[in-house]
């Protein structure tokens, strides 16, 4: 299990610096060793600190084409729906740069409009048994679960991270890659969420939390001291929070800030 790496920065401008750099390196590492980058993306306010990949120097260098993007969550909508994760990462990223449609990985459209969130979560974990399949995901070490290069996550203030909530069973699954909740705490209700075991697998995570409203549940997470899902995030390699200065505002002598 990989340590929690805190990072704390004074805005979110800086935070999006940074993280634009941190992914650009992991491009570039992945993309030398094995000609594939596999990236899962979240919803909520992670896609709006995407923004510095879409520039110098980044623009121009990074391997897209390399690239296979995920959702480590979607909401069981249409993918021209306001609530789609989809959409909002195609609006705001993906339409910006060069990933080859055929490598992004969305839920199954019919099913997300027909609103089937245990068709449409059964679909798209044999979608990633396929890239497995294809080497085009690796599998970690024997547990034959998928692992993927990078992950992007995101928290919300109950401390839930992709479709996990507090409360709710589907952080205690351990078989499945993909599961479904249909009574989700935060709108929409239905949404299809990858499982903690396949969550933790990933080589690198990254958890990107801003905001006074998440304070509480990042300090619960980071001591263990609450049973919020986020304190459950681990790696195979590392786990790095980047936080901003209210996020970070409950965490216990802190000093480390970038
Ligand atoms: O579909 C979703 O709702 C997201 O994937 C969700 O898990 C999100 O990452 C967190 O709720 C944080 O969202 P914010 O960054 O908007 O607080």
């Amino acid at each position: 299990m990989a340590p929690a790496k805190k990072i704390v920065f004074k805005t979110k401008h800086e935070l999006a610096v940074e993280l634009a750099k941190y992914t650009a390196n992991l491009s570039s590492k992945f993309c030398k060793e094995r000609g594939i980058f596999t990236v899962v993306l979240s919803g909520g306010d992670l896609i709006s600190w995407l923004w510095k990949l879409l520039e110098p120097p980044y623009a121009d260098s990074i391997e897209w084409s390399k690239w296979h993007i995920f959702w480590v969550d979607e909401r069981v909508c249409g993918w021209d729906d306001a609530d789609s994760n989809y959409k909002l990462a195609y609006d705001g990223f993906l339409s910006k740069v060069p990933v080859p449609a055929e490598n992004i990985y969305a839920i199954d459209k019919g099913l997300g409009a027909e609103g089937n969130a245990e068709l449409a979560a059964e679909r798209y974990e044999e979608c990633l048994k396929e890239k497995v399949n294809k080497n085009i995901i690796r599998t970690y070490k024997s547990s034959g679960f998928p692992q993927f290069d990078l992950q992007l996550l995101g928290m919300g203030p109950d401390g839930h991270m992709a479709s996990l909530f507090p409360g709710h069973d589907q952080i205690n699954e351990k078989v499945k890659w993909v599961t479904f909740i249909t009574d989700s705490p935060k709108p929409p209700p239905k949404r299809i969420t990858f499982t903690l075991p396949v969550i933790n697998c990933a080589s690198y995570n990254v958890m990107a939390v801003c905001d006074k409203e998440q304070a509480d549940s990042v300090a619960a997470a980071l001591t263990h001291t609450k049973d919020v899902p986020a304190g459950r995030l681990t790696a195979d390699v590392e786990v790095v929070w980047f936080l901003d200065q209210a996020a970070a505002s409950k965490l216990k002598g802190w000093c480390s800030i970038l």
